[in-house]
């Protein structure tokens, strides 16, 4: 069995990884942190792990997690890379659902997360966990950065295109929206329910987080630096990710066979039939990417519609896809789930 801590247990993608971990054959849960809540029945928080775990919350300092064979940082961005080297000191492998790891160039990060990293080292070392590009290094890693939401739809959507350089890579335009449970669990006024609901708006479009972020995964895919605009919107959705991507092309490229082709074989990636409208509900709950590909009118325009669940394969369950990976096991265990309709 494979021994498991969370630190971060009360936030939503701590909730989502004990939801997917509960039922996984191979897994122990043994430590779930929170500071605030140290002390109470994980299942007294979140009735729907009532009779499926038993855990209660552990404080971090006393949660044990040297003696686990993994732990998932589910916490704001800083906290894992304050804990890390001594986790893989004690030969504990690291899955950090935050951004601690994923921006190689340290000036960027520092820039864009208004901290100096602890451990830059260690940020060399870590492996972008976006199994679709990166299974082979994410086999034999210690430490997963595991993606954002926004990345994981964007990079995805983008990547057949970008990787066949049959797109104009200085031209990459994302118009991305997102349910509310993207900002975490903490109040903040913004999306209280009467500021949310019945409301639609973009935000951060003078530069988002996830922009250096997406960019640094486009110009690996193309080899070269890529030009890229990427307009965030918060949308009055619980759960979802519905990104519509642009970028020009030649006219006689076929981008159905090129995508179908790309993610054959991808158990979490599925290309629909031509001229199809993914909906983020297909989605829900499950750790699939659901994507569509358009050419409309027939010009040199793509447009590639990407839906996930943010908290699924834009988190949680990219988590546990990074871990089933790092154990040798099969990619879906415990993630062979179907999206919720209605
Ligand atoms: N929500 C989403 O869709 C996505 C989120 N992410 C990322 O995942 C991470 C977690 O997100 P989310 O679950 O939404 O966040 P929340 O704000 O909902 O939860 C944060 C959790 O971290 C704990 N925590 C906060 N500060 C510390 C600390 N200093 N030391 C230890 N534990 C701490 C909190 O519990 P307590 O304070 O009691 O210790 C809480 O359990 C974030 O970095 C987020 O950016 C990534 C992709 C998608
Ligand atoms: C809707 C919403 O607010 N989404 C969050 C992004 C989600 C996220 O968790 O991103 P990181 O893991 O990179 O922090 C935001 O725009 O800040």
């Amino acid at each position: 069995m494979i021994k498991v801590g969370i630190v971060g247990g009360t936030g939503y993608t701590g909730v989502e990884l004990l939801r997917l971990l509960a039922r996984h054959p191979e897994v122990e849960l043994k430590a779930i942190t929170s500071r605030k809540e140290a002390g109470m029945p994980v299942a007294d928080m979140f009735p729907n792990l009532r009779g499926r775990v038993k855990l209660a919350f552990s404080s971090p300092e006393e949660a044990g997690l040297e003696a686990c064979d993994v732990v998932f940082f589910a916490t704001p961005n800083g906290v894992a890379m304050q804990q890390t080297r001594a986790l893989l000191g004690a030969g504990v492998k690291v899955i950090d659902l935050a951004a601690d790891f994923r921006i190689k160039d340290l000036a960027v990060w520092e820039k864009w997360y208004k901290m100096e990293h602890a451990c830059p080292d260690l940020v060399a070392e870590a492996v972008y966990g976006l199994p679709e590009i990166n299974r082979d290094k994410i086999k034999g890693a210690r430490l997963i950065a595991n993606p954002g939401c926004y990345p994981t739809a964007v990079q995805l959507g983008f990547l057949p295109l970008l990787e066949a350089g049959v797109a104009d890579a200085s031209f990459l335009v994302a118009d991305a929206k997102s349910g509310v449970s993207g900002a975490g669990r903490k109040p903040e006024t913004h999306i209280l329910f009467a500021e949310a609901a019945d409301n639609f708006k973009a935000y951060a479009v003078a530069g988002h987080r996830h922009w250096p972020e997406i960019k640094q995964g486009l110009e690996m895919f193309a080899g070269r630096e890529v030009g890229f605009t990427f307009v965030p919107h918060l949308t009055p959705l619980i759960r979802g990710i519905h990104a519509t991507l642009y970028a020009r092309v030649g006219t006689d490229v076929d981008l159905q066979a090129l995508y179908e082709k790309r993610f054959a074989g991808e158990a979490f990636v599925d290309v629909l039939p031509a001229g199809s409208h993914p909906e983020t509900r297909s989605v829900r709950g499950a750790n699939t990417c659901r994507i569509a590909v358009h050419r409309p009118h027939g010009g040199d325009m793509v447009v590639v519609l990407s839906v996930i669940d943010n908290l699924v394969k834009g988190a949680a369950g990219q988590a546990v896809q990074n871990m089933n990976i790092l154990f040798g096991l099969p990619e879906d265990v415990a993630l062979a789930d179907v999206g919720m309709l209605p």
